[in-house]
């Protein structure tokens, strides 16, 4: 492994994933600062900081581009916090979203003390590696009149999906990385197995400047309640839905109230007005690009008589007389009404599963026992639309 940075912080030893069990050997200043993890699409970001943090905060799937929001996770160990951030993948946009995720992509990068470059260790190093790495350089590197790189923060390579390949397969893949750039450090690890995990854990905190604890102990991530409802959300209908239309879904979780203490569920009583399923037939018509057909328009159509889809399972509706129960709002845009019944499913069927996969996990982050309403709506072309981005919540930085 290389050591080319001038200025890199020897990585500290000692340390070791689990959180307040994490054992300190030895006396070292605290530590604490931003590692931003970036990596081509699908390379296993989101899996890296779920096995680094130990739960699960960015979602993962095998589709590639999941990963939408910058989302920070924080890994608090007795001597140092390291706060992640993950990135969408860096491509080259093709639309307006695709922009400004790359904008999201510059926010994150520019507050980082260190980066984590993830490469697969299944698959050659292609032109989106080094669209990266080229990426890199040139906020973070200054070439010597020799043509070489320094780095003027520690960039540690770290090689994913070791699982997949034999001791000797690795060994050469690990040769091939030392001779694509010149990282600070190169550590292999198993997401999936949580194999040489800790290590990353140590070498990571190496690289981060001495610095106070930033956030509290127990606080795991930086995101709210909706945004991690959301993401999740999307998690369960990559996996739900088979063909592209996921990458033309936007999900908003639109409210989370929770019970008044000792009132009834008022909600029961409307329940069976929810239950009604209109199977997407409605008047979302292709007509118009004017400004009315964006969202708002179409929430109101969908909040009305006409609303896409709110499905109850028995279980919802005995769930719903149970008092002391929280409420989720969510609503999936999908870009033209054509694209409704693919996301709801004949009889409804995907968004029930989704549903019921959805349940413990949204209970969790919310706290307590929830039922989910979920409202399919069309956001005409919102990919390319700079209002219904912003409402959508992909902002510009
Ligand atoms: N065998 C193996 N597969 C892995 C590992 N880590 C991730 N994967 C798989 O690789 C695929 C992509 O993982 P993600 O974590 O979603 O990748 P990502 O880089 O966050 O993807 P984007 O959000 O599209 O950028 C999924 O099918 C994961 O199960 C690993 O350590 N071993």
């Amino acid at each position: 492994m290389t050591d080319a940075t001038e200025d890199n912080n020897t990585p500290q030893p000692g340390f070791e994933t689990g959180g307040a069990s994490a054992a300190q050997v030895g006396s070292q200043p605290h530590r604490s600062g931003f590692v931003a993890v970036v990596g081509r699409p699908n390379v296993g970001k989101s899996t890296l900081m779920n096995a680094l943090l130990g739960t699960q905060v960015a979602i993962t799937s095998s589709r590639p581009e999941t990963t939408r929001k910058v989302i920070r996770g924080i890994l608090t160990l007795p001597q140092a916090q390291i706060v992640l951030v993950d990135t969408p993948g860096i491509h080259r946009p093709r639309t307006l979203l695709g922009q400004r995720l790359n904008d999201m992509v510059d926010a994150s990068l520019a507050d980082a003390d260190s980066i984590a470059f993830l490469l697969p260790a299944d698959q050659e190093i292609g032109p989106g590696d080094r669209r990266i790495l080229s990426r890199l350089r040139s906020e973070f590197a200054k070439k010597d009149d020799d043509g070489t790189w320094t780095w003027r923060v520690p960039v540690v390579a770290v090689v994913t999906k070791i699982d997949l390949l034999s001791r000797g397969e690795l060994m050469t893949k690990l040769m091939q990385i030392d001779q694509f750039a010149n990282f600070t450090d190169i550590v292999p690890v198993s997401a999936q197995d949580k194999d040489n995990v800790d290590e990353l854990v140590r070498v990571l905190v190496g690289t981060i400047p001495e610095g106070p604890q930033l956030y509290p102990t127990e606080q795991i991530s930086e995101e709210s309640k909706e945004s991690q409802i959301a993401e999740l959300v999307r998690g369960v209908l990559l996996e739900e839905l088979t063909d592209e239309l996921p990458h033309s879904l936007a999900v908003v979780v639109d409210s989370i109230d929770y019970p008044q203490p000792e009132e009834p569920d008022e909600d029961a009583e409307d329940e069976d007005a929810d239950g009604e399923e209109s199977d997407s037939e409605e008047s979302d018509s292709e007509e118009s690009d004017s400004e009315e057909s964006d969202v708002e328009s179409d929430s109101d159509k969908t909040t009305g008589e006409t609303q896409s889809q709110v499905q109850q399972t028995p279980r919802d509706k005995q769930a719903q007389q149970t008092p002391q129960k929280a409420r989720v709002s969510i609503s999936l845009y999908v870009e033209r009404s054509s694209q409704k019944p693919i996301v709801i499913g004949h009889k409804a069927e995907h968004i029930v599963r989704v549903k019921k996969k959805l349940r413990t996990p949204i209970n969790r982050i919310v706290g307590m026992k929830t039922n989910v309403d979920i409202y399919v709506k069309v956001a005409k072309n919102w990919q390319s639309d700079p209002k219904q981005l912003d409402r959508l919540g992909f902002m510009m930085q």
